[in-house]
């Protein structure tokens, strides 16, 4: 079997172009000039958010949002941090605020930052990224505010792709909150979060203690990679058939690799994303999406 390649980037387009219809929409509706904004924080360098950064400026630009980096020095202490996050929440010209992650590890004078404390910090009107308390909560509840960016995308792919994930196992491997957390729980939801059918799910989330990891992948009708180990992911790890996620972004030498060997991959799924091109793209989009959705609910 050939794999039928799921094309992220070019409906991460699609989900664009409809965001900034909708900027322009606002704008006529209202009367109003309306341009959304959205501040990412990056401290030090991390060559996933790099990437992302480079990608999401652009992406601001072509949807009529206005998108500022601040880069802090990965010398930087907890207070710089939170003082910068203060002033964010402040600034009425602010709509959504976005703290790259990981935060360096040496940084806050080597003993590291108190990550929590800084997310925890962000207004819940402008988070974005949707990892404040009352947003994940909102989520759990199957009453989301902002869905978080990457699980989002994947649900848009999905659904984009008339992939019904109902009454199926999904293996979710990783999970971390911005990704594997969230994700198990949308797709397990009664009631799609955004597509109907992009729920009912029967989940099981896998991690670095998951006794049996490629005995337990084989049981998914579709596998989602979040782990962050290049081209750990082997084709023998995947059922004949079976709709393949690759979420990693992982640089190995000059190349960007996701976290699921590709071409043994292909031979075995009946669908997969490619790395690049897969699902980095829809993150922007719903980024873009909630920064939309920000200035909205901050204008009311
Ligand atoms: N495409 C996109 O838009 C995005 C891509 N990413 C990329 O996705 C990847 C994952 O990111 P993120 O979720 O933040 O990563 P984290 O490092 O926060 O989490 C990784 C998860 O994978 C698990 N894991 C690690 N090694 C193994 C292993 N050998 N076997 C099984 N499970 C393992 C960990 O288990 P444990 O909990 O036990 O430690 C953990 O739960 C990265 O490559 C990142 O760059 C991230 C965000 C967005
Ligand atoms: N608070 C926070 N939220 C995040 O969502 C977050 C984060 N921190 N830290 C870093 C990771 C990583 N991440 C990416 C998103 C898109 C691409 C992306 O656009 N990828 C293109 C790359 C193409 C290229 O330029 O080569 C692609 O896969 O096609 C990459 C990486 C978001 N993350």
């Amino acid at each position: 079997m050939t794999a039928k390649l799921l094309d992220g980037k070019r409906i991460a387009a699609e989900i664009r172009e409809e965001v900034a219809q909708d900027v322009k929409a606002t704008a006529v509706s209202t009367g109003q000039p309306f341009r959304p904004c959205l501040v990412a924080v990056l401290v030090g360098e991390d060559p996933a958010s790099k990437v992302y950064v480079r990608n999401k400026q652009r992406a601001c630009e072509k949807a009529g949002i206005e998108g500022r980096t601040h880069r802090l020095p990965a010398e930087s202490t907890q207070k710089d941090l939170m003082d910068l996050v203060a002033q964010l929440n402040e600034d009425p010209s602010v709509n959504g605020i976005l703290v790259q992650l990981p935060l360096p590890k040496n940084g806050n004078a080597g003993a590291g930052f108190n990550e929590r404390a800084v997310l925890d910090a962000i207004d819940p009107l402008k988070d974005v990224d949707c990892f404040s308390p009352v947003n994940v909560g909102l989520l759990m509840q199957g009453r989301p505010r902002f869905l978080p960016c990457t699980p989002h995308g994947i649900i848009q792919l999905l659904h984009r792709e008339n992939i019904s994930v109902a009454g199926k196992n999904v293996v979710v491997v990783g999970r971390s909150d911005i990704v594997g957390k969230p994700m198990a729980m949308m797709l397990a939801q009664r009631d799609g979060s955004c597509g109907r059918d992009v729920a009912n799910a029967t989940v099981t989330i896998a991690h670095s203690r998951t006794d049996d990891l490629a005995g337990v992948c084989r049981t998914a009708d579709c596998l989602i990679a979040a782990v962050g180990v290049p081209e750990m992911v082997k084709g023998n790890m995947i059922k004949p058939g079976a709709v393949v996620i690759d979420v990693g972004i992982n640089r190995v030498g000059d190349r960007l690799v996701g976290d699921v060997a590709f071409d043994e991959a292909s031979e075995v799924a009946s669908a997969i994303t490619p790395v690049p091109g897969g699902v980095g793209p829809l993150t922007i989009a719903m980024l873009l999406h909630n920064t939309v959705m920000a200035a909205k609910l901050q204008s009311e």
